[in-house]
C-alpha cells in the first residue's frame, strides 16, 4: 500500500476526557491533569474556529479506570466534521462502539501490543478507519495509558505495514503536555521506515512548531494533534490553520 502524500498538513486540536470534563495531562501521567470545561463546548469551539477535523480521547478508559463512552459519542453525533476516536480500544465490543459512534476512524493503541492477533484482524476488517496510535519512549513503546512498555517501534511498525495498516498517530510521549516542541527526529525516522501516513502528536508549543511539521509533509506526515498549546492560547486555531496553510 502506498499513499500520496497530503498537501497540507492537517490539524487536530485534541479533546481529552477524564470523568466528563475536557482535560490536559503532562506526559501522559494520571493525576497531572488541568480541567478545561464540557467536552462537548470544547470541541464545538473548535470546529466553530475551522477545525478540520478533533481527536477525542477517553483518557479513563486508556487508564482502564472507566468510561466516558456515552458522553464521546453524543460529541461525535454533535459535530460536522470528522473526529478520531481513542483511548482504551481494545476489544469487539469497545471497537464496534466506537465505530457505531459514527467517527471517522479509531486508534489502536494496547492491544496492537498486547493482542497482535485481534488488531491484525481488526484492521483487515476496517481497513483506514483503523489508525494505530505508536507511542514511545526512545524507541521504545509504551502501552496500556502509556505505563507499561510494549517492544520496539520499527519491529512493531514493520509488522503493521505488512498487515495493512494505513495510518500512525505517532507520540512521543515525553514530549506530550509539555509545551517542548515535538520530536521531529521521531517523525522523520517514522517517515522514512513506512509509506503509510503518519500523524504528529505531542509537544507542540508555537506556531514555528506548525511549520516544522508542515516541513515535513512530504515525507509522509499527514496531521498534527495539538492540545496544550491551544488551551494555554499559546496561538489561536485560526493562526494555525493560517500558518500551515502555506
Ligand atoms: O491517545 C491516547 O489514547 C492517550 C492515551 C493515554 C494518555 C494520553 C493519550 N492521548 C493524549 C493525546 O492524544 C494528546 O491530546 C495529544 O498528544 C496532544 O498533546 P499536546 O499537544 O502536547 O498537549
Amino acid at each position: 500500500m502506498s499513499e500520496t502524500p497530503a498537501s497540507r498538513l492537517e490539524l487536530l486540536p485534541a479533546v481529552d476526557v477524564v470523568n466528563g470534563q475536557a482535560v490536559r495531562l503532562v506526559q501522559g501521567e494520571a493525576g497531572s491533569e488541568t480541567s478545561y470545561g464540557d467536552p462537548l463546548t470544547a470541541a464545538l469551539a473548535w470546529q466553530s474556529a475551522g477545525a478540520e477535523w478533533i481527536h477525542l480521547v477517553d483518557l479513563d478508559a486508556a487508564f482502564g479506570r472507566g468510561s466516558n463512552s456515552a458522553l464521546l459519542a453524543e460529541v461525535v453525533g454533535k459535530l460536522d466534521i470528522p473526529v478520531e476516536l481513542t483511548g482504551g480500544l481494545r476489544d469487539d465490543a469497545t471497537l464496534e462502539a466506537a465505530l457505531a459512534t459514527g467517527c471517522r476512524r479509531v486508534n489502536l493503541g494496547t492491544a496492537v501490543l498486547e493482542h497482535p492477533e485481534w488488531a491484525r484482524e481488526a484492521i483487515g476488517r476496517h481497513g483506514d478507519r483503523i489508525a494505530v496510535g505508536l507511542d514511545v519512549r526512545g524507541t521504545t513503546l509504551a502501552g496500556r495509558g502509556w505505563t507499561r512498555e510494549g517492544g520496539d517501534l520499527f519491529e512493531v511498525l514493520a509488522r503493521l505495514d505488512a498487515e495493512g495498516c494505513a495510518r500512525y498517530v505517532v507520540t512521543d510521549v515525553n514530549k506530550d503536555g509539555t509545551l517542548t516542541g515535538p520530536n521531529l527526529q521521531l517523525l522523520r525516522d517514522v517517515c522514512a521506515a513506512t509509506d503509510r501516513p503518519v500523524v504528529a502528536s505531542g509537544g507542540v508549543s508555537s506556531l514555528d512548531d506548525l511549520r516544522a511539521i508542515a516541513e515535513l509533509v512530504p515525507m509522509g506526515v499527514e496531521g498534527a494533534i495539538v492540545g496544550k498549546a491551544l488551551y494555554a492560547n499559546a496561538f489561536t486555531l485560526e493562526e494555525a490553520l493560517e500558518a500551515v496553510s502555506r
